[in-house]
This record gives structure tokens, sequence and C-alpha cells, in this order.
């Protein structure tokens, strides 16, 4: 059994020489996408993955950085893959807007049957909270976390013991309580917003803040084009490369 984690990007939403932060998590010959954002397609073609070598993908929230690249998934599955679906793995909250407020305007095609997100997705809404099975050896847990107030968006906890940010707000109290205290999580990948005030990002000021235990189980994310800046000026924690493979423990 096996498990890693190779970010396809590391950006922010308006890095230009990074792609948008996603990451693919290879688990026991599965491919799962953690998001899909506009500039993921390219970075999947860069390590040479087809959209049919994508086992399944989880979304986190609907900005474009997250869910831009899922249109041109979904119509090269079904015009150059013989109409194969992908998993897509969400909550009920998101599916709600991200076909209606998000994909409908390019995908909506009722003159050939295609209505909504189940014409071109296996979609597999889970609930918020729950620890789902999506391979052998492989569970995800979506956790509701703050980031724009009046959107739904979501962290994630890979096998409990990986914790996934996607884009959230800094939370003393989830990093410290929930992701070190209660679940001991031994990896943990948080966005990291370099500079500026964080309204919707933790800020690595922020981050700082955090004990030494902590950061030292840190891979920072999503950060701007700057980052070579601040190489040596994150403390205890590390920025995670593009294409990084980072192999865990199950
Ligand atoms: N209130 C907001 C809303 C959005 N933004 C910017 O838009 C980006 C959308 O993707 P993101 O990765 O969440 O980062 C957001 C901010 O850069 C922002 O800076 N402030
Ligand atoms: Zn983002
Ligand atoms: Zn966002």
């Amino acid at each position: 059994m096996s498990l890693q984690i190779q970010m396809l990007g590391t950006g922010s939403a308006f890095a230009k020489t990074f792609y948008n932060t996603s990451a693919l998590i290879r688990s026991n010959e599965r491919n799962i996408l953690i998001d899909c954002g506009s500039t993921t397609p390219r970075s999947l073609y860069d390590i040479q993955l087809q959209p049919d070598q994508i086992d399944g993908i989880v979304i986190s929230h609907i900005h474009a950085d997250h869910v831009g690249g899922l249109e041109e998934m979904a119509f090269r599955l079904l015009y150059e893959s013989n109409q194969k679906k992908t998993k897509l793995y969400l909550t009920k909250a998101i599916a709600d807007i991200l076909w209606e407020n998000t994909l409908k305007g390019g995908m909506y095609n009722p003159e050939d049957g295609y209505h909504s997100l189940e014409d071109y997705f296996d979609v597999i809404v889970i609930e918020e909270q729950v620890p789902v099975v999506i391979g052998p050896g492989l569970t995800i847990e979506l956790v509701p976390t703050l980031h724009i107030s009046s959107k739904p968006s979501y962290s994630l906890f890979i096998n409990d013991r990986i914790f996934y940010s996607a884009d959230v707000r800094f939370s003393e109290d989830l990093l410290i309580h929930e992701v070190a205290a209660k679940r001991n999580c031994h990896t943990i990948f948080h966005d990291c917003q370099l500079s500026g005030q964080g309204f919707i990002h933790a800020t690595l000021d922020e981050l700082l803040t955090l004990p030494e235990h902590i950061q030292q189980r840190i891979y920072l994310m999503h950060y701007a084009d700057n980052m070579s800046d601040f190489i040596g000026k994150t403390g205890h924690m590390r920025f995670v490369a593009q294409h990084e493979i980072i192999d865990l423990p199950e």
C-alpha cells in the first residue's frame, strides 16, 4: 500500500509562474485530484497524465483557480475518451452551485442531452465531516472551513492524518486543537498569503505564530510569484514545490 501527493500547482489565484494550487493523490494505482483549476489540465499535460487516467476529483470550493479546469476535463473525456465520466466528489452545497453558477454557461447543451452535472460526471455527493472511502486505503473527509463567508468552502482530511487546507482563513483553533491535538496529523498542506492582510487566506505572519511542533509538519502552498523572496523566512515551515512528489505513510 502506498500514498503519494504530487502538487500539480502551488500558486495563488493570480500567480503566473506557478499553476493553480491542486494536488494529485496517488494511492494504490488510483489517481485522485484535489481541485481542478483553470491551469490544472496544462499541469497534467506536463506530467503526461491524460484526463481518462484521473479516477476522481474532489472539490473544495468554486473559485476558478479550483474548478476552472473542470469544463475542459469533462469535454475531453466526452469527446476524446469515448464518453468516459470521471467521479466528482463534492458536498451538496457545492453541487448545487457548481453547475448553476459556474459550469452551466459553457456546458448546458439540451439539444445533445446535456442538462446537468450528472450528464458529464459520475457525481458522488458526500456528507460534510463524514470520512468517505474513495479507494483502497484512501479516505477523504470534507470539513467546512471559513474562506469567503457567503460561499461554502472545505478543507480536507486525507486518511484522517493529513490535513489539506485548500483556501482558508487562518484559524489557530482549527490547527492547534483539531489538526494537531485531536487528529495528530503528521502532514499539513496549508495555503499561504506571503504579504498583506489575510482577509480570506492564512498569511505567512499568522502561520509563523504557530508552535514549532506544528510548523514542522506544514508544507506551504497557494503562494504568489515572489515566493523565492521568502525562502529562509518561513520559520519551521517549508514551501512545497510544483510537481514535487511527497511520499506519505498511509
Ligand atoms: N474578498 C476577496 C475575494 C477574492 N479575492 C481574490 O480573488 C481570488 C479568488 O481565488 P482565491 O485563491 O480564493 O484568492 C482570491 C483573492 O486573490 C480577494 O482578494 N478578496
Ligand atoms: Zn485559491
Ligand atoms: Zn478561493
